[in-house]
């Protein structure tokens, strides 16, 4: 199966997330240089389910701008950024979540007491979901151009660049995998089902994380095929370590890396071939944890791109992810199906937000 073989671990650098230099995947290089490219991406997919990637085609004052961005929005009144509201309940993930509107979390039964336990414990973090402006289904929710100028066009611009980029990631993964046709993921990615999200996680006193009244995000696997996350330098960002259940190792920032990881998608179409590894933010490194009197965590600012199959794609096991080893392990099941399971929990009515206050 895939075209790796072998116990062949890939370096471990950062930790022990690998880094992998994609210049050598882009034109003018060899067939050779582009497989060894894949074979390392597909690697680290495999043992860790991230990999940071360099020189992935995104310029850096591009991704500057995407952060000023943020900035921008984050930094305006709560009731400037309520003018592009999350839509109540589960179904349409775009606009403005305010801090503890949403709680991510690992649970995907159906269980309402369940839910409503896990969410004693707030996420501190606000953020801002963007998708294609032809997607019916998700539709945009926008700020008024006066409220943010220019905006509502960089985001856009911003969310078609990424994608060429994960498209490459996608032909990449396809050779790695071992796909006799390279383009088939892309048959199953238009685009229009990404979803770009801007993040940011407000200074709290460290004690509130400490003692695990909030959170900044809990440990998740993303519903994605796979995801790009560019994150600024205040670190946080924990991966799980598949060699060692419990503990988890950190995704230490690299400037202008993208750090791409398997979703849970991308798991089940390989056959848990690549793995859809469990991740979380939490304090910074130590060395840089506290500001002030009162030892304030630093802001942080992310901006996770999700890389999600057209919404009627039927995922199921890819026939180079099996053998008479490999039994299929997952029934299939389309996109839109799977979002819904794990959405549901994820996003409550206003109404019993204010219930439960
Ligand atoms: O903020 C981060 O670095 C991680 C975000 C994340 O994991 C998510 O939004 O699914
Ligand atoms: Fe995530």
């Amino acid at each position: 199966m895939g075209s790796t073989g072998g116990d062949r671990s890939p370096d471990i650098v950062s930790g022990a997330i690998p880094i992998v230099d994609f210049s050598r995947w882009h034109t003018n290089t060899s067939k050779a240089d582009q497989f060894s490219v894949a074979r390392d991406l597909t690697d680290a997919c495999r043992t860790v389910g991230f990999v940071y990637i360099t020189n992935h085609g995104l310029p850096q004052p591009l991704l500057d701008q995407a952060f000023n961005a943020a900035k921008r929005l984050f930094s305006l009144t709560h009731e400037e950024k309520m003018q592009a509201p999350h839509p109540d309940g589960p179904e349409v993930h775009r606009g403005y979540s305010f801090p503890g509107l949403e709680k991510v979390s690992q649970y995907a039964g159906g269980d309402d007491e369940v839910g409503e336990q896990l969410r004693q414990v707030s996420d501190c973090k606000e953020s801002y979901e963007i998708g294609s402006e032809e997607n019916s289904q998700q539709p945009n929710v926008w700020l008024p151009e006066a409220t943010l100028p220019g905006f509502r066009a960089f985001t856009t611009e911003f969310y078609w660049e990424c994608n060429k980029v994960a498209l490459e990631i996608l032909r990449a993964l396809a050779m790695g995998i071992g796909l006799e046709d390279p383009e088939y993921l892309l048959r199953y990615h238009s685009g229009h089902n990404n979803q770009l999200r801007l993040l940011h996680y407000p200074p709290i006193p460290a004690a509130e994380l400490e003692s695990r009244s909030v959170a900044r995000m809990p440990a998740h696997s993303d519903w994605s095929t796979m995801t790009m996350l560019f994150q600024d330098d205040c670190g946080g960002l924990e991966v799980a370590d598949p060699r060692t259940p419990g503990k988890f190792i950190p995704a230490t920032p690299v400037k202008g890396a993208c750090v791409v990881n398997v979703g849970d998608l991308l798991m089940r179409w390989s056959n848990d071939y690549l793995i859809s590894t469990l991740h979380r933010v939490t304090l910074p490194p130590l060395s840089d944890r506290f500001e002030g009197e009162h030892r304030m965590t630093r802001a942080r600012y992310s901006i996770p791109y999700f890389v999600t199959a057209d919404a009627d794609s039927l995922v199921e096991c890819l026939p180079a992810c099996t053998d008479a080893q490999h039994p299929i392990k997952y029934d299939p099941v389309t996109q839109e199906a799977y979002a819904r399971t794990r959405a549901k929990l994820q996003y409550r009515t206003s109404k019993a937000v204010a219930a439960a206050a």
